[in-house]
């Protein structure tokens, strides 16, 4: 497969969570954290927005970084001037493709469609941008009108189409179909943008590259509206260690990025969370445990380590002798089978009273002999 393009809308689409509101300075070291790790390309917000979001955009320019920015518009002149005035080299200009979205923003007027991108992306091109072209609910487009405006979009001058699954309701089969017909179809690249309203926002944008996509809009802990977008971190661990394809990110800082907005939305990520989630390379139950203990893989699908993460074995309802066991010898104490036995029901039993997993004191504490 060639190369992919991660394009994170962390600052975008991320920002557009119910309730996230990031300040100047968090966008500014967002930006820079992403840079670092060798993300290349960064929706870094819309223009047209207003003086807070202009002068975030405009401090992230003047960095200098080596990722990619892109400014989010709509197919209005006016939100144009606005990334140019932030000194943008790089537009994204949206346009509704579906009868919903046209009835709603162009009063069904679908002529209004090529007529307002005609007009936004020429007034782009004269002014030398580098312009990616996006389809609002593509998903839900008709086919051919969709691929009517991403040809228009390339003959006009754009050099990237967006397809979008805005309200999140296909499946990776799905996805792949429809994907595939416009990647046949254009010259210019192909990106995904994927929602996670069924749970399906990562498979989605993975079902799209394996269609011929070759760039891909991610957030960070998949924060994003209603039921987030694709994570970074899933889809580039999925094309790292499914497919092979090496992004070129430094996947180490995954964790320390995800703290950052976890703390600067304000939105948590649930312990089971892919990659960052508490729980996503800790062990507790005896069979894992006994499998974990000898060989990690047996229950992990890569190191901890290169997500920057660690393992964490724990002792809970579902434990089973072996993890007690390492455990205590960890502590210098050895027990024989009986005791073994039923120390483990004891930690059954004081796990569902506490519900929880126990801490190694409590561990100890219930052996008889130290109480
Ligand atoms: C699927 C997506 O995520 S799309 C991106 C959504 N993101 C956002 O909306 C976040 C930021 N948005 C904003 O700050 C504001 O909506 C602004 C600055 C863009 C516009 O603000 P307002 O002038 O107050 O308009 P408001 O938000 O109420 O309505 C949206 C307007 O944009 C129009 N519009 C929506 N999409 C498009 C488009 N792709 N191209 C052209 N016009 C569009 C609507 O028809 C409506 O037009 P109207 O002002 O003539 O009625
Ligand atoms: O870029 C576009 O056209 C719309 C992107 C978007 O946020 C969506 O469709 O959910």
């Amino acid at each position: 497969m060639p190369p992919i393009q991660i394009n994170d809308t962390t600052l975008r689409d991320g920002e557009q969570a119910a309730g996230v509101a990031f300040t100047v300075a968090e966008k500014v070291i967002f930006a820079t954290l992403m840079d670092a790790i060798g993300v290349q390309e960064l929706e870094v917000g819309i223009p047209a927005m207003g003086s807070t979001e202009a002068e975030a955009i405009t401090e992230i320019n003047n960095l200098g970084l080596k990722t990619l920015l892109t400014g989010w518009n709509r197919a209005v002149r006016s939100d144009i001037d606005a990334s140019l005035a932030c000194g943008l080299e790089r537009v994204h200009i949206s346009v509704p493709v579906s009868e919903i979205q046209i009835a709603v923003k162009f009063q069904g007027n679908c002529q209004s469609v090529f007529d307002r991108l005609r007009d936004t992306l020429s007034y782009a091109c004269d002014r030398g941008l580098y312009i990616s072209v996006g389809g609002e609910d593509s998903s839900r487009a008709d086919d051919n009108f969709l691929l009517d405006v991403a040809l228009a979009a390339q003959d006009w001058g754009a050099s990237r189409f967006r397809f979008c699954d805005t309200v999140g309701i296909l499946d990776p089969l799905t996805t792949h179909k429809k994907v595939q017909q416009l990647v046949s179809k254009l010259i210019i690249p192909v990106e995904m943008h994927t929602h996670n309203d069924f749970g399906m926002a990562t498979a989605n944008a993975l079902a799209g590259i394996r269609a011929g996509a070759t760039s891909v809009n991610t957030t960070v802990n998949g924060l994003g509206e209603r039921a987030g977008n694709a994570a970074l971190e899933e889809v580039v661990m999925a094309l790292k260690r499914i497919y092979g394809i090496n992004t070129g990110i430094d996947t180490s800082q995954f964790k320390e990025i995800s703290k950052f907005v976890v703390r600067a939305s304000g939105c948590d990520v649930p312990p089971w969370k892919a990659i960052v989630g508490d729980n996503a390379f800790t062990h507790e139950s005896g069979i894992h445990g006994h499998g974990v203990l000898q060989n990690p893989a047996t229950y992990e699908p890569f190191s901890p380590e290169e997500v920057g993460r660690e393992r964490r074995l724990v002792i809970g309802k579902h434990t089973g002798k072996h993890l007690v066991t390492n455990l205590l010898q960890q502590h210098g104490i050895t027990l024989n089978q009986t005791e073994t036995r039923s120390l483990v029901d004891a930690v059954r039993d004081l796990s569902v009273e506490l519900k929880r997993s126990l801490t190694p004191d409590e561990l100890l504490n219930l052996i008889p002999n130290l109480n």
